[in-house]
C-alpha cells in the first residue's frame, strides 16, 4: 500500500531528551530516557521493540497519560509549544481535542448504558461547545463509515457490537475529532487481519484528509513495513535507531533492528521475544550501551561509554559504536574498538 500524499515539513511534536521514569520501592525504572525526535504534519512513525522496551510509557508520556508515581523531564514540544511548562489542566484541554489515543482495551471504555449517537455526542459536546446537532450526527456518520460500521446501528448499544466492532468504534470516538497528533498503542492486537487491511487503509485516510500525525506502536514489523514513513525502534529505553521505514527494514544499522527483523522474519511471527536473552531491568540497566550484552557486534567501549545517536549517510539515525565507527563517523583506539570479551570483562569487574 503506498501513501497518496507527503508529509508536510512543519514539525508537529518534537522531543528533546525526553525522559519517563516511574518512581518504585528498588528505585527509578527509566523506561524513557533522553528519547529525542520529532514527527511533521501528516506523518506516520512505527515504533517497534521488545516487551519492556518502553514504547507504551513513550506514547503515555507524550500525550501526558501517565499513572501517579511517573515523571516527565526534558522538552517536549506540540506545535512549538512546550507541553511540559502547561498547567495540568491545560494539557487536558489540548489532550481532548488535539491529542488522541487508541487503546490495547478499549472495551472497558465503553458506557454499557449509553448508546453509540449518545457516546459521538458527549464527546463531540465536551470538546467543541456549541456544536449543532446536525453537525454532530454528520461528523458521528462520517466516522462511523470511515470505520466500516454501518449507519443502522447508530442507535445500538455497545454490547450489541462484536469485540473487533467495538474496537472499530472506540477508533471512530477518537477519529471524530479530527485530532492533529494520535497514538495508537497495537490497534490490531485483537483483530483479524481484514480488519488489520483496513486499519492500515484509514490511518491514511486520516492522515490523507485531516494531516493527522501518528505514533503508531506494534509488534508487527509488517504493518509498520506498509503503513508507516518512518519507524523508530526502542530498547531498553532508548531510541536506539530511527529513519525510513524502508531504508531501515532494507539495511538497518542498529545490530539489534538486525536482530529484531531476524527474529521476525525466520518464524515467521508477530512475536518478537527470540533474541537471546532478555531486554535488561530498567532501574539498572547495564552501563554503555545498553544492548551491548546481548550485541554480536560490541565491542569495549560498548560496555563503558554511551553511544550518541548519529546520522549515517543513508539517513538513519543510530546510536551505535559499531556503526558509526564503520563509516568513519567516530575514531576509536584499538582498545576501544577490540571485540567486547564478556568472560574477561566479568572477571575484570570482580578484580
Ligand atoms: N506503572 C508502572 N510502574 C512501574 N513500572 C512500570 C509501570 N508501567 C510500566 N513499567 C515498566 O516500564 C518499563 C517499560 O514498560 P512499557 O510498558 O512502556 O514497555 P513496552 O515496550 O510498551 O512493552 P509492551 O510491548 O509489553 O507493551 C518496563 O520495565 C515496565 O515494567
Amino acid at each position: 500500500m503506498t501513501s497518496v500524499s507527503s508529509p508536510s515539513d512543519d514539525p508537529v511534536l518534537e522531543a528533546e531528551d525526553l525522559r519517563v521514569w516511574y518512581g518504585t520501592e528498588r528505585g527509578p525504572v527509566r523506561a524513557v530516557d533522553e528519547v529525542s525526535f520529532s514527527l511533521r504534519r501528516g506523518e506516520i512513525l512505527g515504533l517497534v521493540g521488545e516487551s519492556g522496551c518502553g514504547k507504551s510509557t513513550l506514547g503515555r508520556g507524550l500525550l501526558g497519560l501517565l499513572p501517579d508515581g511517573a515523571a516527565r523531564d526534558g522538552v517536549l514540544r506540540f506545535k512549538g509549544q512546550d507541553m511540559l511548562t502547561l498547567s495540568p489542566r491545560e494539557q487536558g484541554r489540548l489532550r481532548g481535542c488535539e491529542l488522541g489515543m487508541i487503546f490495547q482495551e478499549p472495551l472497558t471504555r465503553l458506557n454499557p448504558l449509553m448508546r453509540i449517537s449518545e457516546h459521538f455526542s458527549e464527546t463531540l459536546r465536551v470538546h467543541e461547545k456549541g456544536i449543532s446537532k446536525d453537525e454532530v450526527q454528520r461528523r458521528s456518520l462520517e466516522a462511523l463509515r470511515v470505520m466500516g460500521i454501518p449507519p443502522t446501528r447508530f442507535r445500538a448499544y455497545p454490547h450489541e457490537f462484536s469485540g473487533g466492532m467495538r474496537q472499530r468504534l472506540m477508533i471512530a470516538l477518537t477519529l471524530v475529532l479530527q485530532p492533529a497528533f494520535v497514538v495508537a498503542d497495537e490497534p490490531t492486537t485483537a483483530l483479524d487481519v481484514l480488519v488489520e487491511a483496513q486499519i492500515i487503509r484509514i490511518l491514511h485516510d486520516l492522515r490523507d484528509r485531516f494531516d493527522t500525525s501518528l505514533l503508531l506502536i506494534t509488534h508487527n514489523l509488517g504493518i509498520v513495513a506498509e503503513a508507516c514513513d518512518r519507524v523508530a525502534v526502542m530498547y531498553a529505553g532508548k531510541i536506539v535507531e530511527i529513519g525510513d521505514a524502508r531504508e531501515v527494514f532494507r539495511h538497518p544499522q542498529h545490530p539489534y533492528t538486525r536482530e529484531l527483523l531476524r527474529s521476525t522474519i525466520s518464524l515467521s511471527t508477530t512475536g518478537l521475544n527470540y533474541i537471546e536473552g532478555a531486554p535488561p531491568d530498567l532501574t539498572s540497566p547495564p552501563p554503555g550501551c545498553h544492548f551491548h550484552p546481548r550485541c554480536p557486534d560490541a565491542m569495549a567501549v560498548c560496555a563503558t561509554r554511551s553511544p550518541e545517536p548519529i546520522d549515517l549517510p543513508g539517513g538513519n539515525r543510530v546510536a551505535c559504536w559499531s556503526a558509526a565507527s564503520a563509516h568513519g563517523l567516530v575514531t576509536l583506539d584499538a582498545e576501544e574498538s577490540a571485540p567486547l570479551e564478556r568472560e574477561e570483562l566479568s572477571v575484570a569487574d570482580e578484580a
